[in-house]
């Protein structure tokens, strides 16, 4: 056998796989978040997706976006990001880094910070002219929380189950 694999997984890229791979679980049928804390040995210590709180049907609450708010998914579902902290080993994130599939909203991002995260990785901004994004960036800026956007350095990645292999181009 000849030297080790050069192209593997960069950390970013491998998290913010894991991030995606969690949105897949996510029931949400417009918006699919997930999101990872890494910490600062590079350790998952909490992952998550955005859904109903444990126990609450998705059978019985709404995915709607528009109508009466309490006939749309705004009042009921749980963030990912708030999923992933609620998810991880231990409460101090001081240090860690999340990494999540779209930039996190105020709701969130008050959360993050009193967590002690210190950086978030995002990938889609999509939100990013709304007042909750803004008001995201005031909050992180002011506490000193940074954050930037995931660079793919390969288009796709795909999992191929026949082969057991992770093939990209
Ligand atoms: O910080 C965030 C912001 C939003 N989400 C979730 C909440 C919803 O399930 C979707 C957004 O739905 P839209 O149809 O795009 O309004 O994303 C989240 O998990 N984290
Ligand atoms: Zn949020």
């Amino acid at each position: 056998m000849s030297g080790k694999r050069e192209d593997v997984l960069g950390w970013d890229e491998y998290f913010m796989s894991l991030a995606l791979l969690s949105a897949g679980r996510s029931k949400d049928p417009n918006t699919q978040v997930g999101a990872c804390v890494a910490d600062p040995h590079n350790r998952i210590v909490g992952i998550g997706y955005n859904g109903f709180p444990r126990g609450c049907s998705d059978d019985r609450l709404p995915w709607a976006r528009e109508g009466a708010y309490l006939d749309t998914k705004y009042p009921f579902v749980c963030h990912a990001e708030v999923n992933a902290i609620l998810n991880a080993i231990t409460r101090d994130l001081t240090g860690c880094r999340m990494y999540v599939a779209l930039f996190p909203c105020n709701e969130c991002t008050k959360i993050i910070i009193q967590s002690g995260i210190g950086e978030i990785i995002y990938l889609s901004d999509k939100y990013a002219a709304t007042d909750s994004v803004r008001a995201s960036k005031i909050m992180l800026d002011s506490s000193g929380t940074a954050y930037r956007q995931f660079v793919p350095s390969r288009p796709s990645l795909t999992i191929d189950f026949f082969t057991c292999r992770l093939h990209h181009d």
